[in-house]
């Protein structure tokens, strides 16, 4: 099994960990790295893998995962220099980094993967989608997928659609997580006790969700379906539009896009 390091033991770092020692990866092949060394050895001992620093990490890894954030990579991939085992692959997992960034700082025909996946991975849910770089085999691009394919559903796009991709399904649980808290307030507001307006509108959440993926029904079907004439459904998507919740999706998954293009710049 193919020995892989993961550079950064925070949020994602730590999802991906877990997911492949869920799926079985071997764990004498996974690696975790940090520059807080305390994290990393208490993330290594949460899941029986070991700890190292950069340079030992990566020497003898198969596949590095940069888990890092975008502000950080310029100094990571420094660290790295030197280090990598000429046919390594670099997966990148950071908002707005290109691969033609990484490909210019690491050693000349490095395979690079740029992935944007979700915390959804941490229930094997995740959805993440993958462009390979320039000098990517198609090897590279199988063994990228295999790994992905562990904790949720993959595609492979082209690298032009990735800020757009960051925008809506790297930070969309963000927006799903913020409905949801909205959605519970409202219940507490009109007199639920907290603990089931939670269970309600997670089921419903929950639900939803899985109407959406098992009809393949559009969603404007499914909810006109919940919208009997005259009734208390529609009187509420009234005030959604009247306050501009949809136009404020729009403007908002732009603004995510926006950063994700300023983050490639260093900022
Ligand atoms: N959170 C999310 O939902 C998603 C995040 N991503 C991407 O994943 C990456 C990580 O995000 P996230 O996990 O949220 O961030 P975190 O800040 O939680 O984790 C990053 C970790 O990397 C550490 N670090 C920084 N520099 C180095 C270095 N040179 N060597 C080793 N470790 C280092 C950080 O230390 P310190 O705390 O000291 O900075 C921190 O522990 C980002 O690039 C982000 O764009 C992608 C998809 C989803
Ligand atoms: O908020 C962020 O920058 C990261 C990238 C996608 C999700 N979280």
């Amino acid at each position: 099994m193919e020995s892989v390091t993961i550079m950064g033991a925070g949020v994602m770092g730590g999802t991906l960990l877990s997911a492949l020692v869920r799926a079985g990866h071997d764990r004498g092949a996974l690696v975790v790295c940090d520059r807080d060394t305390r994290r990393a050895q208490e993330l290594a001992d949460e899941h029986f893998v070991r700890a190292a620093g950069p340079a030992e990490a990566a020497t003898n890894a198969d596949v590095v995962v940069l888990a890092v954030k975008p502000q950080d990579m310029n100094s990571l991939l420094t660290e790295l220099t030197g280090h990598l085992a000429p046919a390594a692959l670099v997966i990148s997992i950071a908002a707005g980094i290109t691969t033609d960034y990484l490909e210019q700082r690491l050693p000349e025909g490095t395979s690079v993967v740029r992935v944007m996946p979700n915390t959804p991975a941490l229930v094997d849910q995740a959805m993440s989608v993958m462009s390979p770089g320039r000098h990517c085999t198609d090897e590279h691009l199988e063994q990228a997928e295999r790994l992905l394919t562990t904790f949720g559903k993959v595609v492979v796009l082209d690298e032009k659609h990735l800020d757009a991709v960051t925008a809506l399904s790297g930070s969309g649980p963000a927006y799903i997580f913020y409905v949801v808290e909205a959605m519970i307030e409202a219940g507490v507001l009109l007199g639920l006790p907290r603990s089931t307006a939670t269970e309600l509108a997670v089921q419903t959440l929950y639900g939803a969700a899985t109407m959406i993926r098992q009809t393949g029904e559009h969603p404007t079907v499914l909810r006109e379906q919940v919208s009997s004439p005259g009734g208390t459904s529609v009187a509420a998507l009234r005030e959604l539009e009247d306050h501009k919740v949809r136009a404020a999706f729009l403007t908002a998954i732009e603004a995510a896009a926006r950063r994700s293009r300023e983050l490639s710049a260093g900022n």
